[in-house]
C-alpha cells in the first residue's frame, strides 16, 4: 500500500539557527504521529547539512526544495542531485509552482531533474496544479494532465513508482483559501486514473499523492480522510512545529 507522507516545505524562510531549532522541535514533538506517517522537513539549501545530521537516526526524513537539471559543471548558483544525496537527503521537490512561475521551469526541465534525482537515489516530490484562472475557466483537469504527461510519462514503470506527486492548486498556496476536501479528492482521483491508464492499477495505487495549499491543523483531517489523498505538502504551517505535527496527527 502507498505511503502516507506529511512534508514541510519551508520555502525561503528561517535563518540557519532558526531552522535547526525548528527541526529539533519537529523531531522532539513527533512522538504522537502515527507510525505509518512519514514526516519530512524541507529546509533551504543553507540548512541542509546541519538539519540532515540532526535528523539522522530519527523518524524525520529530510528533503531539498529543488535540484539542478544538469549533472555538474559550469552552472553558477545551482545545486546538483548528487550533492544533495551526499548530504544524506531522501527527497527533493521538483516543479513547485513558484519555481515554474519565477524561474521559468518547464515540464521538460522537470523531467530532466527527476531523471537526475533518481540517478542519485533521491525521491522526487513532483508538484502540479492549476492557476485560479485555469480553474475558473474549467481547464484545471487539462492543465494537470499536460503537467503529469510531459514531466512523468517518459519514465518507465520502476522509475514512476519512485515518484511522489503533490497536487498544489496555485490559487490555494499561501492564500488561506484551501481546496475543499472534495476538490482535492476529485483531482487526486483524476491523477491516479491518468497513472492507471498509463502504467496500470497496481502502479497507480502504489504512488503517494499529497495535497498542498493552505493546509492547516483545522482542515487537514477532512482532506486526509479522502481515499486518494495520501498526505500533505505544507508551506506556512510547517514553520510552526506544533502546527506541522498537529497536521501529521490528523491522519
Ligand atoms: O506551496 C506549498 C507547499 O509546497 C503550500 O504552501 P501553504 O501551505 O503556505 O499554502
Amino acid at each position: 500500500m502507498r505511503k502516507k507522507i506529511v512534508a514541510g516545505n519551508w520555502k525561503m524562510n528561517t535563518l540557519p539557527v532558526e531552522g535547526l531549532a525548528l527541526a529539533k522541535d519537529v523531531i522532539s514533538s513527533s512522538a504522537g504521529v502515527p507510525n505509518d506517517v512519514e514526516l519530512v522537513v524541507i529546509p533551504p539549501f543553507t540548512h541542509l547539512n546541519e538539519v540532515s545530521k540532526l535528523a539522522s537516526g530519527t523518524r524525520v526524513a529530510v528533503g531539498a526544495q529543488n535540484c539542478a537539471r544538469w549533472e555538474k559543471g559550469a552552472y553558477t548558483g545551482e545545486v546538483s542531485a548528487s550533492m544533495l544525496k551526499a548530504l544524506g537527503l531522501k527527497y527533493v521537490i521538483v516543479g513547485h509552482s513558484e519555481r515554474r512561475e519565477y524561474f521559468g521551469e518547464t515540464n521538460q526541465h522537470l523531467f530532466e531533474k527527476i531523471v537526475l534525482a533518481h540517478k542519485h537515489d533521491l525521491i522526487p516530490i513532483f508538484c502540479c496544479g492549476e492557476k485560479l484562472q485555469e480553474r475558473e475557466s474549467n481547464t484545471h483537469f487539462d492543465v494537470v494532465k499536460v503537467q503529469v504527461e510531459e514531466a512523468l510519462f517518459k519514465l518507465d514503470e520502476s522509475s514512476i513508482k519512485n515518484v511522489v506527486i503533490a497536487y498544489e492548486p496555485v490559487w490555494a498556496i499561501g492564500t488561506g483559501k484551501t481546496a475543499t476536501a472534495e476538490q482535492a479528492q476529485e483531482m487526486h482521483a483524476y491523477i491516479r486514473k491518468l497513472l492507471a491508464d498509463k502504467y496500470g492499477n497496481d502502479v497507480a495505487n502504489s504512488i503517494s499523492i499529497l495535497y498542498g495549499g493552505s493546509c492547516k491543523p483545522s482542515n487537514a483531517a477532512e482532506i486526509f480522510a479522502k481515499p486518494d489523498v495520501d498526505g500533505g505538502l505544507i508551506g506556512g504551517a510547517s514553520l510552526v512545529a506544533s502546527d506541522f505535527v498537529a497536521i501529521a496527527k490528523s491522519f
